[in-house]
C-alpha cells in the first residue's frame, strides 16, 4: 500500500527522545550484570547502548562486550580517574561526551545505559547526566543496609534489591529487605532482583519501559536524588569532611 502523505496542517512527529538511564551502587552490588540483562531483555525491540565508567580501567566494558550483549562499538568506556561520583555529578563532561557520541553515531537511539563505577550509598547521578536513575543494592550487602537510606536508597526513581537468590546463604529475609526499602522510600518503587529469576527481570524491564513511555510523553520529571553527604578520600585526607561544593 502506498504512504498517504501527512497533511499539510499535521503536527510534527514528537521527537524520538533517547531515555538517559543510570545504575549507581556500592562496587559489586551487580550492576553491570543488570546491565547486561537489561540489554538482553530490551534490545530486540529498542535501540540501546552503554557507557561504563570505571577508576582506572575499561573492564566494565570489556566484560559487556565480551557478554556479546550489545554490538560491541555501541558500549564506550570512561576512566573516570577519580572517585566514580566525581565523573557522574561534580564533573559530567565525560560522560556527557560519551553518551553524546553514542547518540548521534546509532541515532535514534532509545535507551542510553550509564553504569556508574561502583562506590558508596551516597553516590548519585546528577540529572544534567541522566534523566532517570536505578540504585542497586544487592542482599550479601546485608539486611540492614535498606533502612540505612541515603540519597540513592531514598530518592532514586527505583531500587533494585539484587541478587536475590543468595538470601537464603546470607541469612538475609528479601522481603523484610524491600519492606524496610519501601519505608525509607515513601512509596517509591523497590524491585527484588535475581538475573535466572525471569519474573523479577520482567518485572524490571517493564519498570524500563514505563519510564521511557513517561519520558517520550514529557511527562518524566528528572529527580536529583541530593548531594554526597561529607565525606573524606584516605588517609591522605582523613577527617577532610567535605561537600560537594568545591572540586577536589
Ligand atoms: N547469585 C547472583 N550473583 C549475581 C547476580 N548478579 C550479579 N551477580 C554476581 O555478582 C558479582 C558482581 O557483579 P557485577 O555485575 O560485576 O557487579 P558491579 O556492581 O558491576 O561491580 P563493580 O563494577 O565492580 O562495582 C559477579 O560475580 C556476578 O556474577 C545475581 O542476580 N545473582
Amino acid at each position: 500500500m502506498p504512504d498517504t502523505p501527512a497533511p499539510e496542517n499535521a503536527a510534527p512527529a514528537a521527537p524520538r527522545r533517547t531515555l538517559r538511564l543510570g545504575v549507581a551502587g556500592p562496587v559489586g552490588t551487580g550492576k553491570s550484570s543488570l546491565i547486561a540483562t537489561l540489554c538482553r531483555e530490551l534490545s530486540a525491540d529498542l535501540a540501546m547502548a552503554v557507557v561504563t565508567n570505571d577508576i582506572y580501567t575499561d573492564e566494565d566494558a570489556r566484560f559487556l562486550r565480551s557478554a556479546g550483549v550489545l554490538d560491541a562499538d555501541r558500549i564506550r568506556a570512561v576512566e573516570t580517574g577519580a572517585c566514580p561520583h566525581t565523573a557522574i555529578r561534580d564533573d559530567i563532561t565525560a560522560n556527557l561526551d560519551a553518551v553524546e557520541d553514542l547518540e548521534a553515531e546509532f541515532a535514534p537511539l532509545d535507551i542510553v545505559l550509564v553504569e556508574s563505577g561502583g562506590d558508596n550509598l551516597t553516590a548519585t547521578f546528577s540529572p544534567s547526566l541522566i534523566d532517570a536513575q536505578i540504585f542497586c543494592l544487592d542482599v550479601a550487602g546485608g539486611g540492614d543496609v535498606a533502612r540505612k537510606g541515603g540519597p540513592g536508597i531514598g530518592r532514586a526513581d527505583v531500587l533494585v534489591v539484587n541478587k536475590a537468590d543468595l538470601a537464603p546463604y546470607v541469612g538475609v529475609d528479601v522481603g523484610q529487605m524491600v519492606a524496610d526499602a519501601e519505608k525509607a522510600r515513601d512509596g517509591r518503587p523497590v524491585l527484588a532482583v535475581a538475573r535466572d529469576d525471569a519474573a523479577s527481570v520482567a518485572r524490571l524491564s517493564d519498570w524500563v519501559r514505563d519510564v521511557l513511555d513517561e519520558h517520550r510523553a514529557g511527562t518524566h520529571v528528572p529527580q536529583d536524588p541530593g548531594p554526597m553527604a561529607p565525606h573524606g578520600h584516605g588517609p591522605g585526607d582523613a577527617g577532610h569532611g567535605h561537600g560537594h561544593g568545591h572540586g577536589h
